[in-house]
């Protein structure tokens, strides 16, 4: 289980993040919703142990992440970053290989060049085996990134994962957009926790289990998905809005309203 308890950051005398306390069982995917500069992604960084807040812990499966070591964590705790920077001419699989690094020492073993392959099945850009990754487009750098952090997950307890993603699916087109949410809801079900980081309240409404609103560092919801209401959409992003139900699926829809 993830359990952030009472978190504060503050950065310069402001508060980037203010009293946010939420949990995520294993099994269950969790979206972070929140205007620009809300706080999602030094959210996602005090979860991961880049940052360690000022006020308050994070803990993962029982154990502060102040315990934890950086190399256990690795193998436990994979994190798709908004920014994942490479000037090299790296192959796919080279960067998919990255995943693993936590688990081999010197060199892959024929078990990390397997799990590369297996991953890159899953997340279904076998295609792009052989690439260089620096020509390939936005989007499919975004898969890439995904298979990297999917090896770098891949054996082991499945109730022992935790996935973060800020912004999973911001390049991507449609399509993609729903594959990727797929896939991070397949993985739940195989037990990972998954915490993503999304714009999107209709995707949100879709895939989510459970929903974290903030504004301005400051927690305004957390809960299952009633509490993506009208409510808590005009709290958060000062818009009006109508949730309506789609009259064939029953799936719930946001709506602004203009
Ligand atoms: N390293 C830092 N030093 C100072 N301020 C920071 C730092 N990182 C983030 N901030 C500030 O903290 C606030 C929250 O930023 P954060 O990136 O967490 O927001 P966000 O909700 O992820 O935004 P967006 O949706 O635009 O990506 C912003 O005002 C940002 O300028």
């Amino acid at each position: 289980m993830l359990k952030v308890n009472n978190i504060s950051v503050i950065h310069n005398k402001r508060h980037l993040l203010q009293d946010v306390s939420f949990h995520a069982n294993a099994g269950e995917l969790l979206v972070v919703l929140g205007s620009n500069g809300a706080g999602k992604s030094s959210l996602l960084k005090c979860i991961s142990k880049e940052w360690t807040p000022q006020q308050g812990d994070v803990s993962w499966n029982n154990i502060s992440l102040s315990k934890w070591t950086d190399k256990s964590l690795a193998k436990v705790r994979a994190v798709l970053t908004q920014n994942y920077q490479i000037s090299l001419p790296f192959g796919v699989e080279e960067i998919v290989m990255m995943g693993r690094y936590p688990h081999f020492k010197n060199s892959p073993s024929e078990l990390d060049r397997h799990t590369v392959q297996q991953c890159l099945r899953y997340t279904g850009i076998e295609h792009l085996q052989g690439r260089n990754y620096l020509t390939l487009s936005g989007g499919e750098q975004q898969r890439v990134q995904i298979a990297r952090i999917l090896a770098q997950l891949w054996d082991g307890d499945a109730n022992n994962k935790l996935m973060l993603l800020d912004e999973p699916v911001s390049a991507l087109d449609i399509q993609y957009q729903h594959s990727v949410m797929q896939l991070a809801k397949k993985l739940t079900l195989r037990g990972f926790t998954v915490v993503a980081v999304l714009h999107d309240l209709n995707l949100a409404l879709q895939y989510a289990d459970k929903v974290l609103m903030l504004k301005q560092g400051k927690q305004i919801a957390f809960g299952d998905l009633s509490v993506l209401n009208e409510h808590h959409i005009r709290e958060v992003y000062e818009v009006d809005t109508e949730i309506i139900q789609h009259p064939d699926s029953r799936r719930k829809l946001v709506v602004v309203k203009m």
